[in-house]
């Protein structure tokens, strides 16, 4: 079985919007919306579960039920960060299913993640036991300590930018939350660099720079301009 966690816990402090960037609306539907769409129609996806910000789990039901997401299982409590979130929501699939089924944990306020990106995830975390979304790394990378001035670099053709969906096991990334609270681990940036941190190998599926991360509210105009775009590749 195949389960899709969208990771929508945190309040988007850097959108400096009133309500949690996961819930704005952009044109009639909420960020949300768009997310939970992309993997319930998604053939090989049997399940939807959301870590969700307390106090907007009613609305996020609501709105299931207004755009048909049958497949929307299980809406978890969020955390204090990231990784707290991420443990909320697998730790919680755990108990429903076999250590081996695969849990593709995306953030909710990437909109755009495609049938492809999904379905790329899904075939590497069977090869090989998880997969990290990624896309090549196309600017020149330089380093700073303070903020002002760079006398370093890094070769881009060695570095990848980390999106979402990121798959793994169940019991696998279960254990590594486990260890890693035991190891005093508990603010770790993503899926990806808690593997990494706890010692594991991370293998790459294939991203888009189309699976946007709605960061900032200037990422609301390139989603909408995203959105025209799709439209008119479907009127083709
Ligand atoms: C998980 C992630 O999307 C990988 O690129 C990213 O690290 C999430 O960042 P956030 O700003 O903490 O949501």
């Amino acid at each position: 079985m195949n389960i899709a966690l969208l990771i929508a816990g945190g309040s988007g402090a850097r959108m400096h919007q009133n309500i949690p960037k996961q819930f704005l609306t952009v044109n009639e539907r909420p960020v949300i919306v768009y997310t939970l769409e992309a993997f319930q129609n998604h053939p090989e996806i049997d399940e939807i579960a959301v870590v969700c910000i307390e106090g907007w789990e009613s609305v996020l039901w609501a709105y299931a039920n207004q755009f048909n997401i049958t497949k929307l299982k299980y809406v978890v409590q969020g955390g204090k960060n990231g990784q707290d979130s991420i443990r909320n929501g697998v730790f919680e699939l755990e108990k429903y299913h076999s250590p081996n089924d695969i849990v593709l944990i995306h953030d909710a306020i990437r909109p755009m993640v495609s049938a492809e990106i999904i379905s790329d995830c899904i075939r590497v975390t069977q090869m090989y036991g998880n997969a990290i979304t990624v896309i090549p790394c196309a600017e020149a990378m330089i380093q700073t300590e303070d903020g002002i001035v760079s006398t370093g670099s890094y070769p881009r053709d060695n570095l990848k930018r980390t999106q979402t969906p990121q798959g793994f096991h169940i019991g696998k990334i279960c254990n590594i939350h486990r260890k890693a609270l035991n190891a005093g681990i508990t603010n770790s940036v993503a899926s990806c660099t808690l593997m990494i941190e706890m010692g594991e190998q991370v293998y790459f599926s294939a991203g888009s720079e189309k699976n946007i991360k709605l960061t900032t509210v200037e990422d609301i105009d390139i989603f909408k301009a995203l959105l025209v775009a799709k439209r008119s590749d479907w009127l083709k």
